[in-house]
């Protein structure tokens, strides 16, 4: 088993006296800026504009500065802009301003790994990944507990790049839970990997599929909803607290049988097959490359995309069940 760092593990020594500054205010940013704030450590929040993420800052008691203002202010410089963003933020506004010893953090591996970014040799290059969506690292932070997070450490100039990197991974909460090491590389391929065949793509398309078989077989979508896409949560829930065989424990007979004959049939060797292909394209950089080149031409991948989920009928429906199923949720 791999070493899994908690809090007896990371000290804030090491950061406690250098300046943070946060680029984007997002979805991770906010995230970080906020624990980091309420672990005592000094934090600017640096921004591109006075948008939406400056109200947003503001609102949660932040002064916020054009990046480059806090990068100029700053020992270590947190990258939570877009990946896509993250290399002409660090050209236009990061490398102009570098000074020996300072640290560059990034909470995925894909600039780094890609070599999309290159710093100089005399800074500190680290990540700390959450294994979580930004909102729920906030959430976990403020009821007392932590997402956890992988680390790693690209270049070690200071000596002192992974205790730093254990700091914020602390700060952060992560080590209330668990923080385990690892590599650019693990890290940026098992991430994009999860993410498309399974967190967002896969799961999404699952559910999707399952709710548009049963409308399309004559069911009421209300009742497809809960079945095939509300339901998912209790039952991976249980998979999170329990594991597989928990949640076997907790459904039917009749569940387990259909279940173990026909998951095997419909996520077949075919689909195992494919996750290997996607796998594969991460590895080689081909979905890098294919990536940006889409980012370069305004992501209209991304924004049919998103335009096709929000009009879908799973979505309508959906509006309406979760006034439902939220109004039983217990209050927690
Ligand atoms: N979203 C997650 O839960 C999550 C989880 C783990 C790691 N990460 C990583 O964290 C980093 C940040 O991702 P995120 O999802 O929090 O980002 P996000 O999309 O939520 O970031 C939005 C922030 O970036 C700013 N921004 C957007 N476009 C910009 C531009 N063109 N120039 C400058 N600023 C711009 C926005 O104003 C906002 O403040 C990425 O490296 C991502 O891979 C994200
Ligand atoms: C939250 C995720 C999917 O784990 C993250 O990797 C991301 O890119 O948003
Ligand atoms: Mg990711
Ligand atoms: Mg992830």
């Amino acid at each position: 088993m791999a070493k899994v760092y908690t809090d007896k593990d990371a000290s804030l020594d090491p950061i406690k006296d250098k300046t943070i500054a946060v680029l984007g205010y997002g979805s991770q940013g906010r995230a970080w800026a906020l624990n980091l704030r309420d672990s005592g450590l000094k934090v600017l929040v640096g921004l591109e504009r006075e948008g939406n993420s400056w109200k947003v800052a503001e609102n949660d008691g932040f002064r916020p500065l054009y990046t480059e203002d806090a990068v100029k202010n700053a020992d270590i410089v947190i990258f939570l802009v877009p990946d896509m963003v993250q290399r002409y933020v660090y050209r236009e506004r990061v490398q102009p301003y570098l000074r020996d010893s300072m640290d560059l953090v990034f909470a995925h591996g894909f600039n780094i790994h890609y070599r999309l970014i290159e710093p100089p040799k005399t800074v500190d290059v680290y990540m700390i990944a959450p294994k979580g969506p930004g909102p729920i690292v906030r959430e976990y932070f403020v009821k007392g507990g932590g997402v956890p997070a992988l680390v790693a450490v690209h270049q070690n100039y200071s000596g002192k790049a992974f205790e730093k990197a254990l700091a914020i991974a602390k700060a952060l909460g992560a080590t209330r839970a668990g923080v385990i090491e690892t590599t650019f590389k693990e890290e940026t391929e098992t991430d994009l990997f999860g993410e498309q065949v399974d967190l967002v793509g896969g799961i999404t398309q699952l559910m999707r599929t399952a709710f548009q078989v049963l409308v399309e077989a004559g069911y009421q979508p209300e009742i497809a909803y809960y079945e095939t896409i509300n339901e998912m949560k209790m039952i991976v829930d249980l998979i999170y607290e329990k594991g597989f065989t928990g949640m076997l424990k907790a459904v039917s007979e009749t569940a387990k049988y259909g279940g173990f004959t026909a998951g095997k049939y419909v996520i077949n060797e075919d689909v195992k097959k494919r996750m290997k292909e996607v796998l594969e394209r991460i590895r080689s950089g081909k979905f890098a490359e294919e990536w940006i080149e889409e980012y370069n031409k305004g992501a209209p991948t991304l924004v049919n995309g998103l335009k096709e989920v929000e009009n879908s009928l799973e979505e309508q429906v959906g509006r309406q069940i979760r006034e439902i199923s939220l109004r039983g949720k217990p209050k927690s």
